[in-house]
């Protein structure tokens, strides 16, 4: 016999043993109960079993009170290393199928159980995130199915069957608690969900005297190995939070004298940190707190974050965009301002029709970047006159701009303002200059207790000072996250501009990466390894940091190579299908450079009947169907899988060879950076082989 086959054989006796040790422990438990409850039992009671340092590793607690309702009870809670499992045993004589995104046994439509184990799973939630500061994400509802073989993820809730419970919660998702944690974690459940008697498995084998007996209710152990070889992860895609680390823990404790930064790669847990920090703002003052971000989508995940985490106090956090808090603070006051995005886009088309002849179309013939310098520079740094333009930083910019050049550019600038005030329109940099002016006049009330702003990188110079005029002076008022490594949008600020600084022990850096399976991680480096970065407080950072630590275990980056573009959707939609086969479509991802490539991906995957969300109208909430959208939009999301089509002729596109190029490729290998340190599980990089080489070649 080969060392494999003996330890597969040693595996399965061992199998075989503890579901007859199980038997015997749950015997009278369920003497009068269903024999399929018992069969689930069985099979999540065998992990119970202290390993060989006598660890208790996994704890299981059976027919426990649901707390809130008056006779309800919950099946099983199994906790352990991935974190907590809380399971609803169904025995169905028809299949477990899902028709048109119900749930149904046979005909039957039985989708309320979905919402029902949903509902069992928050008690311990609010728990968990109040003694014990461990967000959501690591409590996952299970339906467990007796006599049926099912492995899929629902709505959120994952649908296993007998066989597939043990290898799926024990086999194939990360470990997330330290045996420390699972004991602590059991011992919250144990108050929450109470009647608790216990039921697992002893160190020393029990006296099993009914084996014989209860044996042939069991499962063959080749069966169970068969089945712990199969499926893929089954985790939600909106797992995001977890137990803090002792050091994540300390930033959260600490207490800053004046403005302070947190900073770290992709994944490194900043808005856990930043989550947890408004908590203790919302606990520590009286005014309410503000968590802010240039992009749209992150506060509303945030938001919902924050509910779970903390729904006693998260009605006294804000989470709102920058430009969504200038909108309505302005509306507030009774200042109106006609904002329209696309009427302003017009007006710039127009007044720079009549520039197309000028040197500034020889230096780069697109408007787009003309239109950036105005928003950016002139706007973006709250640039009033024409001579303070000419004497202007114009950080983040690489196209040098003599004093002539700048003359044009602020021709360009007022021709468009003149139009724009004809029209009575503004833009979204006019926005913020306003509600900066406001704010400056007569700041908001009731004051704030903290501002936090993540994604920091990404805010113009006038977005940072109407944060800072909002934020209250003195300790922990300003908190500001973010990586330089991302910044996907032009322009930049240093600190000092906006009169900031936070030295004094006031600036933090992560360094531990806990998303991205170490491959993934790597590739997403290799884009900007090159870069030397300037940093907002004016140091500079390599685009490969030095120190970073992973945690994660397996992983992998798939490159494929088509010849047309057809071919490659293709492969992409077979992708999709193979990954959704494990967890489900909601933990997979295709993010396109550009919203035309996003919304045709979109459209293919819908023709082909795969349910698709995109990211625009994405809102956080749990939902089984693909996430698709730009690089930009996955910003502070992540998945278990993530597909990229055509990243190198993206950055290609690009860097079309103007003299402007360097700046926008940059940008656009940061967003790329971006979406690909999305991906936890599994990087998929499609290129059709008619993409150029360079210069967007990727490592
Ligand atoms: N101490 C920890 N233990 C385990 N997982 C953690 C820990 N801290 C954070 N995580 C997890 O790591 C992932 C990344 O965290 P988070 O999104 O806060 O990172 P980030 O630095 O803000 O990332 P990015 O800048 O790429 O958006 C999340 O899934 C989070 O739950």
């Amino acid at each position: 016999m080969t060392g494999r086959r003996r330890a597969d054989t040693d595996r399965s006796q061992q199998l075989v043993r503890d579901q007859l040790d199980a038997q015997a422990v749950l015997a009278p438990r369920f003497a009068r109960g269903a024999f399929g409850e018992r069969q689930i039992a069985t099979a999540l009671m065998a992990l119970t079993r202290p390993d060989g340092a006598g660890r208790q590793r996994w704890f299981l607690m059976i027919d426990r009170a649901w707390p809130g309702t008056r006779s309800a009870n919950v099946d099983m809670i199994l906790i352990g290393p991935p974190g907590v499992f809380i399971v609803d045993a169904k025995e169905w004589t028809s299949q477990p199928q899902i028709h048109a995104g119900v749930l149904c046994a046979g005909l039957d439509n039985r989708q309320a159980e979905i919402a029902k184990v949903k509902a069992m799973i928050r008690p311990a939630q609010h728990a968990l995130a109040r003694r014990l500061q461990i967000v959501a994400d690591i409590v996952h509802p299970v339906l467990a199915f007796a006599g049926h073989s099912v492995h899929r993820n629902h709505q959120g809730v994952m649908l296993l069957g007998v066989k597939e419970l043990r290898p799926t919660l024990a086999g194939e998702l990360p470990s997330r608690l330290s045996t420390a944690d699972v004991t602590a974690v059991h011992e919250v459940l144990a108050q929450v969900y109470p009647a608790y008697e216990p039921c697992n498995l002893p160190a020393d084998r029990v006296a099993v005297q009914a084996a014989a007996q209860v044996a042939g209710g069991l499962f063959e152990p080749q069966d169970i190995l068969d089945a712990e070889v199969a499926a893929a992860t089954a985790r939600p895609m909106e797992r995001w939070m977890t137990f803090l680390h002792a050091s994540q823990l300390a930033i959260v404790r600490r207490t800053y004298t004046g403005p302070a930064r947190i900073s770290g790669p992709a994944g490194t847990g900043k808005t856990v940190v930043g989550l947890w920090r408004a908590v203790e703002a919302a606990k520590n003052t009286t005014g309410p707190v503000l968590l802010t971000s240039l992009v749209r989508m992150v506060p509303r995940v945030q938001a919902r974050l924050l509910h779970q985490m903390r729904p006693d106090l998260a009605h006294r956090i804000d989470c709102v965009h920058v430009h969504g808090w200038a909108a309505r603070f302005l509306a507030e006051r009774g200042i109106e301002v006609a904002y329209d995005a696309a009427a302003a886009e017009n007006e710039f088309s127009h007044a720079w029709l009549a520039m197309r002849g000028s040197p500034l179309a020889a230096l780069d013939p697109r408007p787009v970047y003309w239109r950036q310098e105005i928003d950016v520079v002139i706007k973006g740094r709250g640039i009033a006159e024409r001579g303070q333009y000419r004497a202007s930083a114009r950080p983040g910019r690489q196209l040098r701009l003599t004093e002539g050049q700048r003359d044009l550019v602020w021709d360009l600038y007022e021709r468009y303002q003149q139009r724009l005030v004809h029209r009575g329109i503004a833009d979204a940099a006019d926005l913020l200059m306003r509600a900066l002016a406001e704010a400056r006049r007569e700041p908001p009330q009731p004051g704030y207790g903290a501002v936090i702003v993540d994604e920091v990188q990404d805010l113009s110079l006038t977005a940072l000072r109407l944060v800072s005029a909002v934020a209250p002076p003195g300790a922990n008022g300003l908190l500001l996250i973010g990586d330089c490594r991302q910044k996907i949008y032009p322009g930049g600020y240093r600190l000092s501009d906006a009169g900031l600084s936070i030295t004094g022990g006031r600036s933090e850096v992560l360094t531990v990466n806990y998303r991205n399976a170490p491959a993934i991680l790597d590739a997403a480096l290799d884009v900007i390894a090159e870069q030397r970065l300037e940093d907002i407080d004016g140091t500079m950072v390599t685009g490969r940091p030095a120190d970073l630590a992973v945690t994660h275990g397996a992983g992998r980056v798939v490159r494929v190579s088509e010849e047309t573009e057809s071919q490659l959707e293709n492969q992409a939609v077979a992708a999709v299908r193979e990954l959704a086969a494990g967890g489900g479509y909601g933990e997979v991802a295709v993010l396109c450079y550009r919203g035309a490539q996003a919304r045709r991906y979109a459209a293919l995957l819908r023709r082909e009947g795969i349910p698709v969300v995109e990211l625009d109208a994405y809102t956080g909430d749990p939902t089984d169907r693909v996430k698709v959208g730009t690089w930009h939009k996955a910003k502070g999301l992540e998945f278990a899988h993530v597909l990229l089509p055509g990243p190198s002729s993206a950055i290609t596109d690009a860097a079309k060879g103007y003299q402007s190029d360097d700046e926008s490729a940059t940008l656009a290998r940061h967003a790329l950076h971006v979406a690909m340190s999305r991906a936890r599980l599994t990087l998929w990089l499609g290129e059709t082989s008619r993409a150029p080489a360079k210069p967007g070649a990727l490592a």
